[in-house]
Order: C-alpha cells, then structure tokens, then sequence
C-alpha cells in the first residue's frame, strides 16, 4: 500500500484503488476503489459498521492499510468524527498552534471560518468547556485553516444547529466553486441531490448510488472515469 502525493491539475485530486484494510479477522475494506476530482463533492453513504470512517481514515492516510493504493494530488484536509482537540488550550491558541505548524503566515483562513460558523465569541474560551457542536466548529476550521485541496469531512456537521448546517452548506459550496474536492461521509439520505455521488460502501467495496432523481440525469461512474 502506497500514499503519494503528486502535483498536475489535471490529474484526480483524489485516486484510491483496491484499498484493503482488515481489524484482525473482520475484512473492511476488500478492494475499495475511488475517483474524486477538482470540485466535485462525493457522499460516502453505508450502513452502520460498513467501514466508511475507516475508509476514510485509510484516506486520510492516518490508518496504514493491508493492500491497495491512495494518490493525493495537493493539500489534504481531514476532519475525523471525534474531534482531536487539547482541552487545556483555547479555540484561539488551536488556531494559532495549527497555522504555526501548517507554517501559514497569517491567521486569515481562521478568523475567517470563526465568522463563517459563528462562534468567534468562544475564541477564549478552553476547548474542554466547549459545546458538541462547538468542539465540531473547531475541528472542522482546522482542518480547513491551510484552504486545502482535498477535504475528507467524518460526519462534519453532527451536533451543528440548523443556522449553522446551512452556513457549513454555504461554506461548502464556496470550496467547490474554487476546485476544491471534497468527500463526506454522511447520513442523511435527504440531501443526496447536494452530491455530484453518492458512493455507497458495502461488502468493504464502494460502488455507485445515483444521487438524482431518475431521469434528473445520466448516472455517472466513479470507478472508471
Ligand atoms: N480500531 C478498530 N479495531 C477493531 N475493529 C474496528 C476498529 N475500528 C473499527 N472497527 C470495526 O470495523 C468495522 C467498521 O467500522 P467503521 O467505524 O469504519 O464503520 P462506519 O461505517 O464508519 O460506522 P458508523 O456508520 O457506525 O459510524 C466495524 O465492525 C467496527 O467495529
């Protein structure tokens, strides 16, 4: 299993072929194979224990795998389902810390995202104190803070009120509108015509759930464009 990273804006931003990935006997991943290109926004969708966050975690590159091949061309963003936050530290004190090694030269990306998901007003306040929704506020800005190229969000807006659910939408479709790719996993059946897929994750392989009404368009493939 290799994870390159490679340059070239016409190469998919996103190339995951035949991923397998085994927790002792229980087979995972048997052979998971993904295409996400500039600007396209793909829904990982599946029942519970199908896989999906390890899936993503193996694309994230945080999970080695047993076999198979993930390319990513440009910068990875990764929001996990269980934010990874320092309860001692500050909203404003993670920023700082993430950008410092991000080596960004400014915290204009953060201050920004504080806005976007309105909760600036916590910027004091210590990470251990914070709200469910407030904590995934966070986790989401710094996996967003060096504007990356490729984002692979975990659930991203579980615990967000409705206000900020459609800030997070709005947010969302201002990345694709600059090329950037993103990949979801996600619940909610309900909003399937956000996504250019769905890619649904069964039997550890991911294969293709229209995300249109039928008729509303030709069925794309992702395994083989
Ligand atoms: N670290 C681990 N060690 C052993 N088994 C694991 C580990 N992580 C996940 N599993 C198992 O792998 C399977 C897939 O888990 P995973 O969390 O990837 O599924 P999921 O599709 O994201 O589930 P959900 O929709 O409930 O979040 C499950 O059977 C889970 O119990």
């Amino acid at each position: 299993m290799t994870t390159k990273t490679e340059t070239g804006t016409e190469r998919p931003v996103l190339r995951a072929r035949d991923v397998h990935k085994s927790y002792g006997r229980r087979r995972v991943l048997r052979g998971a194979d993904l295409t996400v290109r500039r600007g396209e926004l793909v829904a990982v969708v599946g029942e519970n224990g199908a896989g999906k966050s390890t899936l993503l975690k193996a694309l994230a590159g945080t999970l080695p795998t047993d076999r198979g091949e993930i390319t990513v061309a440009g910068g990875l963003g990764y929001c996990p389902q269980e934010p990874v936050l320092s309860d001692n530290l500050t909203v404003g004190q993670h920023l700082r810390y993430f950008a410092a090694a991000r080596r960004l030269p400014d915290l204009r990306r953060g201050e920004e995202l504080l806005d976007v998901l309105g909760f600036r007003r916590y910027l004091g306040h210590s990470a251990g104190t914070l709200s469910g929704g407030t904590r995934q506020k966070l986790n989401l800005t710094l996996a967003l803070l060096h504007d990356p190229d490729l984002l692979l969000l975990d659930e991203p807006y579980q615990g967000f009120d409705w206000d900020t659910y459609l800030r997070f939408w709005d947010l969302v479709s201002g990345l694709r509108e600059r090329g950037k790719a993103i990949v979801v996993i996600t619940h909610l059946v309900f909003e399937q015509d956000r996504f250019d897929l769905l890619a649904d994750l069964a039997g550890g392989r991911l294969s293709p759930r229209s995300s249109r009404p039928a008729g509303a368009g030709e069925e794309r493939r992702h395994d083989d464009r």
